[in-house]
C-alpha cells in the first residue's frame, strides 16, 4: 500500500481525499450521515443523501458500509430504495449489499440466553415507563433506553440498564451512546467490523477512512488508523480532543458536504 496521503491537522475540516475512488468508506449513520434528533424514531435522511451514497458506493466499487447501533432493517427502512451493505447492531449484524453478497464473512452468531434477553427487555421497559421522558427501543437483539429528552434521567436509566444486564446474562453487554445506554450481543464492536470488511474484496488493498460522532466509533478509529487510514469525527473540537480519530467535520451538515464534494 502507498504512503497514507497528507491531511490537515485536528479540527480543521479536511481538503476532498486525494484519489477518492482508491479509498474504502464506513459510515456511522446518527450524528455523523444524519442530523441527531430529539426522538430515535424522529431521523430523516436529507433529500439527495441516498442518490449521494449510491454515487459514493459506484466510485469505490462497493467499498463503502453504513456501521451503526441500529438494526440493519431500520437502515433498510429509512433507504427503502437501496440495499447498501450494512453492519447493524454495533457490528453483530452484517449484510452485505447485493453486489458483494457471499463475499463478506457474518459475525459469528451471539451466545446470549434469548429468554434472560427477554426478560431483560421486559424488566427495563417497565422500568423507564413511570420515568418521565425516557424512552425505550426496540432493536430486536439489542434495545436501548433514551434520555435525551430527560437528561436528569442518566442515573435512574443506567441503575435499570445494570440490572437488565444482570438479568440478561452472559452474551450481553451494556452501550452508552449519547443520551442513551443500550444492551446488545456482545464480542463484536466496529472496529472488528472493519478489520473484517477490510480482509475482503472490495474493501482489501484500499484506504479505509472511517467517520463517526460517538463512543462507540472510536474502536472503528483505532482500526483505521492502524491501518494507515482516515478517521473523522463529527462534532465540535472539544470530542476530537477526546477522540483517538485523526481529524474533526463539526456538524453533519459538513461532513455531508465533504463527501458531496467527492461525489458531486
Ligand atoms: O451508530 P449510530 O448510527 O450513530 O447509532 C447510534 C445510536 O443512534 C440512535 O440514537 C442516537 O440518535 C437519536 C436520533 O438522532 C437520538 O435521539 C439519540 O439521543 C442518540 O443516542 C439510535 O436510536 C440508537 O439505536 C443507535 O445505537
Amino acid at each position: 500500500m502507498a504512503p497514507r496521503p497528507p491531511f490537515r491537522g485536528a479540527g480543521d475540516a479536511p481538503p476532498p481525499l486525494p484519489a477518492p475512488a482508491t479509498w474504502a468508506f464506513f459510515l456511522d449513520l446518527d450524528g455523523t450521515l444524519l442530523d441527531l434528533a430529539a426522538r430515535p424514531d424522529a431521523v430523516s435522511p436529507e433529500g439527495g443523501l441516498a442518490g449521494m451514497l449510491v454515487r459514493l458506493e459506484r466510485m469505490v466499487s462497493g467499498a463503502l458500509a453504513l456501521v451503526t447501533g441500529r438494526a440493519v432493517e431500520f437502515v433498510d427502512e429509512l433507504f427503502p430504495e437501496q440495499r447498501f451493505t450494512v453492519a447493524g447492531l454495533h457490528g453483530a449484524e452484517l449484510r452485505p449489499s447485493p453486489s458483494l453478497a457471499g463475499h463478506l464473512l457474518p459475525p459469528p452468531p451471539g451466545t446470549g440466553d434469548a429468554a434472560a434477553f427477554r426478560a431483560a427487555q421486559d424488566l427495563a421497559r417497565d422500568r423507564a415507563l413511570p420515568l418521565p421522558g425516557v424512552l425505550f427501543e426496540d432493536k430486536g437483539r439489542a434495545f436501548a433506553l433514551h434520555y435525551r429528552q430527560a437528561p436528569e434521567q442518566r442515573d435512574a436509566v443506567a441503575r435499570i440498564m445494570a440490572e437488565a444486564l444482570a438479568l440478561a446474562g452472559t452474551g450481553h453487554r451494556l452501550r452508552d451512546g449519547k443520551c442513551v445506554v443500550e444492551l446488545g450481543p456482545a464480542g463484536q464492536d466496529k472496529g472488528m467490523i472493519v478489520r473484517n470488511l477490510m480482509g475482503s474484496a472490495p474493501f482489501q488493498g484500499r484506504y479505509p477512512v472511517a467517520a463517526g460522532d460517538d463512543l462507540t466509533d472510536e474502536a472503528m478509529f483505532r482500526a483505521v488508523n492502524a491501518l494507515g487510514g482516515l478517521s473523522v469525527r463529527v462534532g465540535p473540537e472539544e470530542a476530537l480532543a477526546r477522540s483517538a480519530a485523526s481529524t474533526g467535520i463539526e456538524t453533519p451538515g459538513a461532513f455531508r458536504s465533504w463527501l458531496r464534494g467527492m461525489t458531486g
